[in-house]
């Protein structure tokens, strides 16, 4: 484990990262706990929560500065028993990185009411609903905290999955207005976006060809790790960020800048598409 800030940076403090299990996420919370953080991973699958635990206690982490328990955060009644259980071990909360999410590709017309909703829930709901048990059991009444959300990178759209684009510009509002409702109570609360171009356990779930068309979209012409993500995550998470609130960062290699971001199929009888193509 290395990072590129310093040692003792989070001491004392407890950091919650949702979807801690895997990828970006895990890449936080390796590198807040090498900081010095107490670290609460959640996330929905029991397995890659121990699987984490292990890493953590490889990095040489004491058992005892580490929770990794089940909660997804679709349900508000489990974050208030996950929040609950990171007080009762930890007794404060300094640091969140709202991370977990996720979604599926589909056309925007073939969207189900419950796919729609699982998606919107995921990613905009329970971005809200964990910050705001957050806020009101640990950050408010300590006036102190550093809130960061992890949204994806939608400013030109998300074609081909709309439901995911629609929540994380959700997020990335809630961000801006829960800046200034908190400004003055000492929570500063920032997103990070990243391009469709982070080789983690999440992209390979949409297999190399995608990830190659990614990589070559991208003006930097390659694919970016999950810890080049998580030392922006862990700056904005610090005390030493102090005047940037409200802010949305894109880690993408300059993607959304130029070119294709990805195709999707023309839909049947579109003006142009070749016959051959299916929606
Ligand atoms: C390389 C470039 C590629 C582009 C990458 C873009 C950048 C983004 C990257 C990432 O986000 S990395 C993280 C990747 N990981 C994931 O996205 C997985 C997370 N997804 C999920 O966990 C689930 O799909 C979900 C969104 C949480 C839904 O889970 P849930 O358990 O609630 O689903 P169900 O109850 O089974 O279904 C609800 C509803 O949703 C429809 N649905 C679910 N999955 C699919 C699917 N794969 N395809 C189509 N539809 C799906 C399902 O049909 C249900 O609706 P109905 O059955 O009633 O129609
Ligand atoms: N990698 C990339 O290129 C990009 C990633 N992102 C976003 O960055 C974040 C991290 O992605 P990445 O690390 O790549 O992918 P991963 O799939 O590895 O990480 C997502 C994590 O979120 C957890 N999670 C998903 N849904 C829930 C839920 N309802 N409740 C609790 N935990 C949940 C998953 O754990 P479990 O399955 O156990 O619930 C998993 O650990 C996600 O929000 C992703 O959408 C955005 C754009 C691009």
């Amino acid at each position: 484990m290395r990072s590129i800030f310093a040692r003792g940076l989070f001491e004392r403090q407890v950091a919650i990262v949702t979807g801690g299990g895997s990828g970006i996420g895990l890449a936080c919370a390796r590198e807040l706990a090498y900081l010095g953080a107490k670290v609460a991973l959640c996330g929905r699958r029991a397995d890659k929560l121990e699987a984490a635990a292990s890493t953590l206690a490889g990095d040489g982490v004491p058992g005892d500065d580490v929770l990794a328990a089940p909660c997804d955060i679709r349900e508000p009644e489990q974050i208030a028993a996950f929040v609950g259980q990171v007080l009762g071990k930890f007794g404060r909360v300094d640091v969140l990185v709202n991370n977990a999410g996720g979604q599926f590709p589909s056309p925007a017309s073939e969207l189900t009411p419950k796919g729609w909703e699982a998606v919107v829930r995921n990613n905009l709901n329970g971005t809200f609903f964990m910050t705001r048990e957050v806020a009101r059991r640990a950050m408010l009444p300590a006036r102190r905290g550093r809130i960061v959300n992890v949204t994806a990178s939608v400013s030109r759209g998300f074609p081909g999955m709309a439901h995911t684009g629609a929540a994380r510009a959700g997020v990335e509002n809630l961000t801006r207005s829960l800046a200034v409702e908190w400004a003055a109570l000492g929570i500063r609360i920032n997103a990070v976006a990243p391009g469709s171009n982070i080789r983690s356990s999440g992209t390979s779930q949409y297999g190399d060809e995608l990830l190659e068309l990614a990589r070559r979209a991208t003006p930097l012409k390659r694919l970016a790790t999950p810890e080049e993500v998580s030392r922006l995550i862990v700056f904005l998470a610090s005390d030493q960020n102090d005047f940037i609130t409200g802010a949305v960062y894109g880690v993408d290699g300059g993607q959304p800048l130029w070119g294709d971001i990805w195709s999707i199929p023309e839909p049947d009888g579109a003006p142009g598409a070749p016959p051959d193509v299916k929606g």
